[in-house]
């Protein structure tokens, strides 16, 4: 049986929160009870819910918490609560759960996935959003081959949710409801590891990318800064571009930097510093980074770009791309800064 607190261990490194394009997802802890009594003493929200009572008293929130932690800590339940990026101070747009459950008639324990988001953030895909980021976190990091999902035939955005994620009906299920004091007819959702996997692919294609750090004779690097109608547009970045179809990193760097710089950098002089791997909201940057200390021309920007010479201990003043975060590091200890 996967444990769900697997993660919170000794790791590699720090897993949470999760991050996504608009939420961070943190474990549940005993501080966020009141915040989330406030949003869930909804009866719109709990309508669809086998468990969780109305109206909802504060004490049966701190118990709800107690109760969960000691199932996390047990590895057999993961909350999540998820605050918006731009607003982490903001009470929680929701939850997320995995739990372990074990019906008689079941051979080994099911994975569910449960989740809930405020009233006052309906109708903006955050269930999805959620949904995909710890099923994403289950699968690649807790081991987890197959997640299900129960839901009333009636609550037609959990049904949306479900689509959305790629699962599959598997038929229906008795749930037991003891906020309701009985059991209702729901419908049994479920997705493989291999089926989200693939489903992520698809949504998010690999695109990649080489980039170069220009480095002058005073250890300064070249960032240039991404134009206004661009993408990201006004964050500084390393020169360089997409791969076209076949072509090698390194030629399509010397090309890129033709086009956008005027110079001509030979093969050997591009030294691989490190690589970018990151999901954008559409699609996975894959980038190289090389070091340049040498090239022939007059470097002058083509396409009207602003450029800059930053000293690597600077580097963090210009404002990058997510993906390039971890590469300034890398390219600080290359230059000893
Ligand atoms: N050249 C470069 N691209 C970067 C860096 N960091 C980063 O996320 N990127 C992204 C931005 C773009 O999505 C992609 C590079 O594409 P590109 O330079 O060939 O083309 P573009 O800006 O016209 O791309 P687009 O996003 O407008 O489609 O890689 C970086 O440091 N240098």
């Amino acid at each position: 049986m996967p444990d769900l607190a697997a993660a919170s261990g000794e790791g590699c490194a720090r897993v949470y929160p999760l991050t996504t394009d608009r939420l961070t997802l943190e474990r549940l802890t005993p501080a966020e009870a009141e915040a989330i009594r406030a949003l869930v003493d909804d009866p719109a929200m709990v309508r669809f819910t086998a468990n969780i009572p109305h109206p909802y008293a504060p004490e049966t929130a701190v118990a709800w918490v107690e109760q969960t932690l000691a199932r996390m800590a047990e590895g057999k339940e993961l909350v999540l609560v998820a605050r918006r990026r731009d607003h982490p101070q903001a009470p929680p747009v929701g939850c997320v759960g995995l739990l372990t459950e074990r019906d008689p008639d079941d051979a080994a324990p099911r994975i569910e996935i449960g989740y809930w988001v405020a009233r006052a953030h309906w109708g903006q895909g955050y269930a999805v959003e959620m949904a995909r980021a710890l099923i994403g976190h289950a699968v690649r990091d807790l081991g987890v081959g197959f997640v299900e999902a129960r839901l009333m035939a009636e609550n037609r955005a959990s049904l949306t949710v479900v689509q959305r994620l790629g699962m599959t009906y598997l038929g229906p299920a008795r749930v037991a409801a003891p906020a309701r004091g009985t059991t209702i007819e729901s419908l049994r959702y479920g997705l493989s590891a291999e089926a989200f996997l693939a489903a992520e692919r698809a949504r998010r294609p690999l695109v990649m990318v080489a980039a170069g750090a220009l480095i002058d004779d005073d250890g300064r690097v070249l960032l240039c800064r991404r134009p206004p109608g661009k993408s990201m547009a006004g964050l500084w970045e390393f020169p360089g571009g997409k791969l076209d179809p076949g072509e090698p990193p390194e030629e399509a760097l010397i090309r890129e930097l033709a086009e956008e710089l005027a110079i001509k950098v030979l093969p050997g002089c591009l030294a691989p510093i490190g690589f970018a791997s990151h999901a954008y909201p559409t699609f996975h940057l894959m980038m190289p980074l090389f070091a340049c200390r040498r090239w022939r021309g007059t470097l002058a920007p083509q396409e009207g770009q602003e450029i800059a010479w930053v000293r690597p201990q600077r580097l963090r003043d210009y404002p990058m791309p997510p993906a390039d975060e971890p590469l300034i590091p890398a390219l600080q200890d290359l230059l000893g800064a």
